[in-house]
């Protein structure tokens, strides 16, 4: 398994409308994010359980008040996550966890093992197209109802492996892409319909506590009233 560095960064001020680009294309890799993006979110974790800390350097943009010169200079595409690299943008999370993945040094984020390899690929596209877009739609229904076989799967995909915790029984890409919503699901569900998604799912609960003891995770999840706020708007 990959051990978190204990490096805890200080958060910067986001750049926003008023504030200079970096020297984009200078030869310096760097990760654009939003601080309360669970996209973002994604590969910021890759970055800090690789230990990139000092090779890939975080940039926080403020998105509802953005520079026009992230959209004309840096991301086309005009979101984050967006990293700069050899003189390319990459965008997307999930190919950028695979790209962070692949081509910087640090412990590998995915198991070589076939078996795991394919079952990793299917969740790793079953987190957006599916298990995301059903827990969204709930806000506006009944989710305890809605999402019970969404929640169901993770519980179950969580038995595949026994050799450890985690999706692929080791840490891996998967987790990563997982937690940030999970985490998200499970404050504002709790908080404002009361339903605790873990309840029932003892392999969903145990695999949240072992997320919560890495400080590459914890030292970027958003708060809760952040949260709370902003989900409440899909209602
Ligand atoms: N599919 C993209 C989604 C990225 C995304 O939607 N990012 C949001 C922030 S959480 C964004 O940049 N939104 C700005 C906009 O759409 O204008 C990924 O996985 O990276």
């Amino acid at each position: 398994m990959a051990s978190s560095p204990l490096l805890v960064e200080d958060r910067q001020v986001p750049l926003d409308a008023t504030s200079d680009p970096p020297g984009v294309f200078d030869g310096t890799t760097r990760l654009y994010i939003s601080y309360t993006c669970p996209f973002a979110q994604r590969v910021w974790i890759t970055r800090n359980l690789k230990g990139l800390q000092e090779k890939i350097k975080l940039v926080p943009i403020d998105l509802p008040n953005r520079p026009a010169w992230f959209k004309e200079k840096v991301n086309p595409a005009n979101k984050v996550p967006a990293l700069e690299h050899n003189g390319t943008i990459i965008g997307e999370s999930i190919d950028l966890i695979k790209y962070v993945d692949s081509n910087f040094d640090g412990p590998s984020l995915y198991p070589e093992d076939p078996e795991k390899r394919e079952f990793g690929e299917d969740l790793l596209k079953y987190v957006d197209t599916t298990l995301v877009k059903i827990v969204f739609a709930s806000f506006k229904g009944d989710p305890a109802k809605d999402t019970a076989s969404v929640f169901d799967h993770v519980e179950n995909a969580l038995q595949k492996f026994d050799d450890g915790p985690f999706f692929l029984g080791e840490l891996s890409l998967v987790d990563v892409a997982y937690i940030t919503f999970i985490q998200r699901f499970q404050v504002f569900l709790g908080e404002v319909f009361k339903y605790d998604i873990t309840a029932g799912r003892p392999k969903l609960a145990a695999w949240i506590e072992e997320m919560d003891k890495m400080v590459a995770y914890t030292q970027s999840k958003t708060d809760s009233e952040y949260i709370i706020n902003f989900f409440k708007k899909f209602m």
